[in-house]
């Protein structure tokens, strides 16, 4: 797990290490640049016939981009370095590196507001060391017409932050010149902007530099947000027992299906199924019992009285993990029915799609969800429970709100969807990919926590292993049939190398 800290934690973070490993401001500039070089090197061999511009700020992260220019020069790459002085005095480190490469020869050219001509060709590659972690205000002026200039390149390589971007919060941020980058590299700790959907085409792909950071330090730094990575996953894997059988795996319950709606059902039922749960059954109305005991013969079948949709659900005390929703429909007596099992239930839940929704319009029932269920709206879902919102930042705000008042966790799906707990924490996904922006992969999920909740996890970890595992079986989906054919079927399908290898 990778802690997402400020720009302000960050500083302490490095401040902290330098003193811990005796280590100065430029030898920690140094070993921050070796890394980039390196991962430049190895990640981008394709630019290697290509001209890389690199325009460097006179604060630190320009003094990355100015060793990581020295670094690439000796390595002979073709290399152009550009330098620009918004800030009327140069950080210790860049006037230090500017030094050496004027000593070392490599011509280096600095642009203002009377000289900023610049040729860029089509294959040629900007890196943006403009500004990292500093920036404190939005950009204007002289600098925000380079930003815009180099945006009209086809390959941009931003150093820590695409250049206009703050870290963690951009509300006040009018980003009117911001860097879109084709890649980030983004040194070591990952920032909250990474995570956001509306800075995503100027973040592109992103990748962590690792440059050796101090662990205790980094330990040190309190942080409601974090990144969730496999090596998390294992450590709350329950060992399976010998002597288990089907009574100690759990049974679960899917409420789900309506006419039409069958699908949602059967893949749910499937995935929980590949994820150990001991016994499985699945309330569903009349229409849907011959299409289930054939699709999903493992399961049982609980009959509701009504033909095409749920009206109610009677006994569920047996469950150990109960999920309501995919392919449910909002019929005004399956609204009844969720109504009556809220008032009857107490173990936590796995809420999705419809019964979602039947919640949103019922915001008076929302009182009535057991502590410890998990929800899982996709946005629209989520907006429908709590209202629009105008950022990313103010989304994360409504979502810590609304997992305090119903005391339970939110997975709000997407790409590194985040799962939040009801005392606030965020953790972000490292699994998963767009070839799962399909219908039926949410249906997936709500089976494999159903499972999870139903062989004894607690609520927080079977979400977290539930979401981790989840996006696990779609990057494997991706790598072995592509992104554009996967869908909500391979999820199953591959779910059993997710578990695998988490377990691994
Ligand atoms: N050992 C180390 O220290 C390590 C550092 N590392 C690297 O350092 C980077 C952070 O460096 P940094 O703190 O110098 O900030 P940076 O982003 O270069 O900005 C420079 C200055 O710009 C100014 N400014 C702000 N906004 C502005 C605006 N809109 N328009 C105009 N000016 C504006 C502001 O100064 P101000 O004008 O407010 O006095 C600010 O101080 C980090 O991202 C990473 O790449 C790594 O190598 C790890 C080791
Ligand atoms: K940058």
């Amino acid at each position: 797990m990778k802690k997402v800290l400020s720009s302000s934690a960050i500083r302490r973070v490095d401040k902290k290490t330098m003193e811990r490993l005796s280590l100065s401001s430029l030898q920690l500039m140094e070993i921050a640049a070796f890394n980039l070089f390196q991962f430049f090197c190895s990640h981008f061999q394709f630019y290697q016939t290509s001209t890389i511009h690199i325009f460097c700020g006179n604060g630190n992260n320009g003094g990355d981009g100015l060793v990581l220019a020295r670094m690439l020069f000796k390595a002979k790459w073709k290399v152009k370095v550009y330098y620009l002085r918004f800030s009327s005095k140069d950080s210790n480190e860049f006037a230090a590196n500017l030094n050496q490469l004027n000593e070392m020869k490599i011509p280096i050219e600095e642009l203002n507001e009377n000289r900023f001509d610049l040729s860029i060709q089509q294959s040629d590659v900007v890196i943006d060391a403009l500004f990292g972690s500093g920036l404190n205000r939005s950009v204007q002026g002289f600098v925000g017409k380079v930003i815009d200039i180099l945006n009209q390149s086809e390959h941009i390589v931003a150093i820590d932050i695409p250049s206009g971007l703050m870290a963690a919060d951009n509300r006040n941020n009018s980003l009117e010149h911001v860097i879109k980058a084709t890649a980030t590299l983004s040194i070591q700790v990952p920032k909250l902007c990474l995570f956001q959907p509306t800075y995503a085409e100027c973040i592109g792909e992103w990748h962590l530099i690792d440059i050796g950071l101090d662990h205790m330090a980094l330990e040190e730094e309190q942080t409601p947000y974090y990144f969730l990575e496999r090596s998390d996953i294992k450590k709350l894997i329950k060992p399976s027992r010998t002597f288990a059988h089907k009574g100690t795996n759990g049974h679960g319950l899917l409420i789900s299906g309506s006419f039409g709606m069958m699908g949602a059902a059967v893949l749910s039922a499937n995935a929980a199924l590949r994820s150990g749960v001991g016994l499985l059954s699945i309330h569903t109305p009349k229409c849907g019992v011959e299409i289930l005991q054939q699709a999903v013969p493992q399961a049982m079948v609980e009959v509701d009285i009504h033909q095409y949709f749920t009206t109610c659900i009677q006994s569920v005390e047996q469950y150990k993990g109960i999920g309501i929703g995919p392919g449910l429909g909002q019929a005004e007596n399956t609204q009844k029915a969720i109504h009556h099992l809220l008032q009857l239930v107490i173990q936590p839940l796995v809420i999705d799609a419809d019964a979602l929704n039947i919640l949103a319009s019922h915001q008076d029932w929302l009182s009535l969800i057991p502590t410890g269920s998990i929800l899982t709206p996709h946005p629209g879902e989520f907006k429908r429970l709590v209202g629009e919102w105008n950022s990313d930042e103010e989304k994360l705000e409504k979502l810590k709100e609304f997992c305090g008042k119903v005391k339970s966790y939110v997975i709000l799906k997407g790409a590194f969807s985040c799962l939040c707990t009801p005392e606030g924490l965020f953790y972000f996904n490292s699994t998963g990919n767009e070839g799962m922006a399909k219908g039926g992969s949410g249906d997936v999920l709500t089976g494999i926590l159903t499972a999870l909740l139903a062989q004894g996890y607690t609520s927080e970890s079977a979400a977290m292993f539930g979401m981790m595992v989840h996006g696990l079986a779609g990057d494997i989906a991706a790598e072995s049939i592509g992104k554009v054919s996967m869908n909500a079927l391979d999820l199953i399908e591959f779910l059993p190398h997710a578990f695998m290898q988490l377990n691994d």
